[in-house]
């Protein structure tokens, strides 16, 4: 949570008054927001995490509760993408998109699941992709990372549902974040650049927050199972 989309989740969910845990490795950006927070008048904690580390993300959560309280939602934000064809091997990156994407959201999933069944309450939000609605070139090991999320959730949904607990997935299009940014100097293929080198819409972090909020404000009988959210003019 310490930019883009996770750092928009935490300032909104806080200014709702959710007490909010914030998980990131760059400790000083996390303490950055959670003095923003603080400000405000909302209750934030910073707490450096990585989340390929599976006993890491046991001591945040249990961190969190003893610090906060049981965690009522958790979200599944951190995440890492490149643009690469598959066949220039970046094999590296590779692992790095499975251990984030589908290892971390695993190490997450599993500190948190068997107390939110006991307490029969709970939400899980998942951060997707739009890449699971339509092919990019490029993002075809991120697209499979996201897959996995998707079908996982679609799982976990069925056996969670009758124990109070619920799983959302949130489907961005382009948002503007330092990762978008960053990722972009990733494209070294023709036909990479020429889908991507150029000028166009992207969303705004906060948007997507505003999807997150949507969710896990319903009441508790309603499930809001998935939300794809795009700029207007980039339809899929
Ligand atoms: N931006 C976009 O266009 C879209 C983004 N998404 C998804 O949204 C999510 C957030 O993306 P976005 O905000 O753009 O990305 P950013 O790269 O801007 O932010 C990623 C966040 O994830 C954290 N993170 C990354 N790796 C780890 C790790 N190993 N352990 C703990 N935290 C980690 C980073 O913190 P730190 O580096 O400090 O650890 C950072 O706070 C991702 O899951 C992404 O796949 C989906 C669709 C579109
Ligand atoms: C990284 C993403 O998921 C985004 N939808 C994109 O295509 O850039």
């Amino acid at each position: 949570a310490s930019c883009g989309i996770g750092a928009a989740i935490s300032r909104q969910l806080a200014a709702a008054g959710a007490k909010v845990a914030m998980a990131a490795r760059r400790e000083n950006l996390l303490k950055e927001i959670q003095d923003e927070i603080s400000k405000e008048g909302g209750v934030a904690l910073a707490v450096r995490c990585d989340v390929k580390n599976r006993a890491g993300v046991k001591e945040l959560i249990q961190y969190t509760e003893r610090t906060l309280g049981p965690v009522d939602i958790l979200v599944n934000n951190a995440g890492y993408w490149a643009f690469r064809c598959m066949k220039n091997l970046h094999e590296e990156e590779w692992d790095e998109q499975v251990d984030v994407n589908v290892k971390g959201l695993l190490n997450c999933i599993g500190a948190v699941i068997s107390g939110m069944c006991e307490r029969k309450s709970g939400h899980i939000v998942n951060m997707s992709s739009d890449c699971v609605k339509q092919p990019f070139v490029g993002l075809a090991v991120y697209a499979g990372s996201k897959y996995f999320l998707e079908g996982m959730s679609r799982t976990l949904r069925q056996e969670v549902c009758k124990d109070g607990v619920r799983v959302t997935c949130v489907q961005p299009g382009d948002v503007d974040t330092p990762g978008a940014v960053k990722t972009l100097m990733t494209l070294e293929d023709e036909q990479c650049k020429a889908l991507y080198s150029y000028p166009h819409p992207a969303l705004e972090p906060e948007v997507i927050a505003q999807a997150v909020l949507y969710a896990v404000a319903q009441p508790d009988h309603v499930a809001v199972n998935e939300i794809l959210v795009e700029p207007r003019e980039c339809p899929l």
